[in-house]
């Protein structure tokens, strides 16, 4: 990904308190923030974690231009003009931890650790929770889609529908991460390497004296990728017998067209009676396409109809997660520095769910040795030796803790990897084919009774018995 200058993409708040942290001296206090959800989108099981790509292409490039501080200055008459000088100086010296792009993730677990000077921190809350939340939010639609179609050929057609170019591009790699096998859009293909897939537009059609006229031309001018549009004025009457009358054609100049594709009305009638009608013509090998606002629900209904589709291009449903535009993803301070120390905080609220677990930690996947599959996620204080020692653990429910369940034969995975060290990127990021390999192969450690669409299992999320203690003790300092 070329570098764009996003240094200011963040909300006024934050320069107002790294000013106030200028201003007091306080600014190389150290910090840890991490970065959760604390509910699962669309009623899923799992979410699909993604964003980290974008997010380490913002840190590397993270610094102020000549025109930014030109902009702060004309936006703040109490910002001190050794303030902007500072921020002349800045750069991410910072610490990061985070999940891999692909990996299964859940709700109230942290998913990235920011760790450093409270001056470079706080910057860049809003960056990484805009690209995170995006991100994770496109995947996780994406899995449910691959979901329904196991099988079948799925391509991200969303761009004209998107929340603009960023979304476009950005949502179609978090559909490839997440099992999508192809994009529509060309600047996706070329900046990270997606396959691309078109057809062509009714405009192709309405713009020839015929329809018929229309496909041939197509025909020619690509013999090797003929996919035709059949619905422009009468699918069954006139675009399917078209189509077939210029399948016959290519035939006889050694060529094979690709598929027709299906973009109103009836979908599994009209796909049904279609493959009837290429069956006997000779034309098996000619697949079927189908678009028009797809999503998971339909293309399982459309399943259970029968319906004869290969391949399906799913658009706006996909790239604005429609049924749910966004996810709530936060960026929460757990440990702060006070006398050289690092001391956990909290945050209390009178919603339980939204009071924070306070303390810097580490998240491990318990895999059961036994059975291959994922039992819990394990969050404990950073440095708590359990799981080095392997001891058997006790996983037990937060909300509910008398519902408990000891393991002994068990490999604990972590789940953040450390990305950045002090301002270093470590080690460079996997590819995205490895990406989606690693997704797969996260799947493959759950239940399915945890990955299915509809009510799925909860799947555990725990936390260790100290840091639980920690939370409860913090809970009580600040109610006296
Ligand atoms: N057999 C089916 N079962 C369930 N949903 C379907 C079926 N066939 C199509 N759909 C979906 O129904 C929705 C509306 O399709 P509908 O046929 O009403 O309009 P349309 O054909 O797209 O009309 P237009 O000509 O305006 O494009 C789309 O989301 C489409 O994917
Ligand atoms: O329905 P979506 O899931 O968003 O998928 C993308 C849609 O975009 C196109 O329609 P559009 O009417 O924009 O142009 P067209 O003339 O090519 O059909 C295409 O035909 C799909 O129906
Ligand atoms: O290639 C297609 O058929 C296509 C691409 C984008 C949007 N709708 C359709």
């Amino acid at each position: 990904m070329s570098s764009e200058h996003l240094t200011l993409h963040t909300d006024k708040y934050q320069i107002n308190m790294m000013y106030a942290h200028w201003f007091h001296q306080t600014l190389d206090q150290r910090s840890v923030f991490e970065a959760y959800f604390r509910k699962l989108p669309f009623g899923n099981g799992f979410a699909v974690f993604s964003g980290l790509e974008r997010i380490v292409s913002y840190l590397r490039d993270l610094r102020f231009s000549e025109a930014d501080l030109a902009y702060l200055a004309t936006q703040e008459e109490n910002y001190d003009p050794a303030f902007l000088e500072a921020l002349r100086q800045f750069r991410f010296t910072g610490s990061l931890w985070s999940a891999q792009e692909g990996s299964l993730v859940f709700a109230n677990e942290p998913l990235i650790r920011v760790e450093g000077r409270i001056f470079e921190t706080q910057l860049v809350e809003t960056a990484l929770l805009n690209f995170m939340n995006y991100q994770t939010l496109i995947a996780t639609k994406a899995a449910r889609i691959r979901q329904v179609a196991p099988d079948d050929i799925l391509m991200e057609f969303g761009t004209r529908r998107a929340q603009e170019a960023d979304a476009a591009v950005w949502g179609a790699r978090a559909s490839y991460i997440a099992g999508f096998d192809a994009t529509s859009n060309m600047r996706a293909g070329m900046l990270f390497g997606i396959p691309t897939k078109g057809t062509h537009a009714h405009a192709w059609v309405q713009d020839h004296e015929t329809e018929e006229e229309a496909f041939r031309r197509f025909a020619e001018a690509l013999p090797d990728h003929v996919t035709l549009l059949v619905d422009t004025y009468d699918t069954l009457r006139s675009g399917v017998p078209n189509a077939i009358r210029i399948a016959k054609q290519l035939e006889t100049k050694g060529k094979r067209m690709k598929a027709i594709r299906l973009d109103s009305g009836d979908l599994a009638y009209l796909s049904k009676t279609a493959r009837t009608m290429l069956d006997e013509a000779g034309l098996d090998y000619v697949q079927i396409v189908a678009s028009n606002d797809l999503d998971e629900s339909i293309i399982l209904h459309l399943k259970a109809q029968g319906a004869r589709i290969d391949s399906w291009g799913v658009g706006t449903q996909l790239i604005t997660a429609a049924d749910q535009p966004s996810l709530g993803g936060v960026y929460k301070l757990v440990a702060r520095e006070r006398d050289g120390k690092l001391e956990p905080v909290i945050k209390i609220s009178g919603n339980p769910e939204k009071v924070s677990t306070p303390g810097r930690k580490e998240v491990f996947r318990i895999v059961n040795k036994e059975t291959g599959k994922a039992e819990a996620d394990y969050i404990t204080l950073a440095g708590e030796r359990d799981i080095e020692e392997q001891r058997p653990l006790k996983l037990f429910d937060p909300v509910h803790p008398y519902m408990s369940k000891n393991i002994s034969n068990y490999e604990a995975i972590p789940l953040l990897r450390q990305i950045y060290a002090d301002g270093k990127l470590l080690d460079p990021l996997p590819a995205l084919s490895d990406i989606r390999e690693h997704h797969k192969r996260q799947l493959a450690l759950y239940w399915p009774e945890y990955l299915r669409k509809l009510n799925p299992e909860i799947y555990p999320v725990v936390l260790s018995p100290a840091a639980w203690k920690l939370k409860m003790d913090l809970i009580e300092k600040y109610r006296e």
